[in-house]
């Protein structure tokens, strides 16, 4: 699906990773792992950039419209689907098909709130199930998400989990949860010190070897002691 080969990560003349050698199958879920600010989310950015046309990528940020509806926030995701007269039509008064769709995806990911409600008004939690739907309505093969389970209560954070595999054959996570990654992705890649440290099959790690590349939350910690 794409693979880099001794690229240079950063921004302006500052180099975040260096020498990067990764390669993306598709089919594939991997979690990328790794302390703050080692340049997880500049990966995935990165990725994002070159498989744009097939990602639906659901941020850090979320670039949620806060003065718009659920509805109209999901709705975005579709808007290259359409010409401009039917996005436009459908926002200032919204068509029952994609009004059908979105309710049904809001179901799947327990977001019983009116669609009519305005994000401004809803949880961290809802917003980034919100951003969630966004990214399910856009319909692509390759879901990337940046932290995307993090507001939400952990078997929560699962089910979605499984309801995001089940929609998108390839997904690419940045994650903090060390357990969640090692149990429910096929592959792991840990980026420590500015480079990738480690980029291997999950079922053969063990929160064990994570810790050997970096300091693992304290929930994790007590699994391993
Ligand atoms: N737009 C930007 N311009 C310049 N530097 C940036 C920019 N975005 C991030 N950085 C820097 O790049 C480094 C890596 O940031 P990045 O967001 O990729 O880390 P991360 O591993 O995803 O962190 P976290 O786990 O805290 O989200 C940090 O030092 C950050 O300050």
């Amino acid at each position: 699906m794409l693979s880099l080969v001794d690229v240079d990560l950063g921004y302006n003349q500052q180099i975040i990773l260096s020498k990067v050698n990764l390669s993306f199958n598709a089919n594939e879920h991997v979690a990328i792992l790794g302390p703050s600010g080692v340049g997880k989310t500049t990966l995935l950015h990165h990725l994002y950039q070159q498989l744009s046309e097939q990602t639906c990528l659901c941020s850090q940020a979320q670039g949620l419209v806060d003065n718009l509806s659920i509805y109209h926030n999901v709705f975005i995701g579709g808007l290259a689907r359409h010409s401009r007269w039917y996005n436009l039509a459908n926002l200032l008064l919204p068509f029952k098909k994609p009004q059908l769709h979105i309710s049904d995806i809001c179901q799947q990911l327990e977001l019983v709130v009116p669609l009519q409600q305005k994000v401004s008004e809803l949880s961290g939690g809802q917003r980034q199930r919100v951003a969630l739907a966004r990214a399910l309505f856009q319909q692509q093969p390759v879901f990337m998400g940046d932290e995307p389970f993090s507001a939400l209560d952990p078997l929560m954070g699962l089910r979605l989990l499984n309801l995001i595999k089940q929609a998108h054959p390839s997904v690419i996570c940045v994650l903090h949860d060390a357990e969640l990654a090692l149990a429910h992705f096929d592959r792991i890649i840990v980026i420590s010190d500015g480079k990738v440290v480690l980029d291997d099959k999950a079922e053969q790690l063990t929160l064990a070897h994570l810790s050997q590349h970096y300091a693992l939350t304290d929930a994790a910690k007590n699994v391993v002691i």
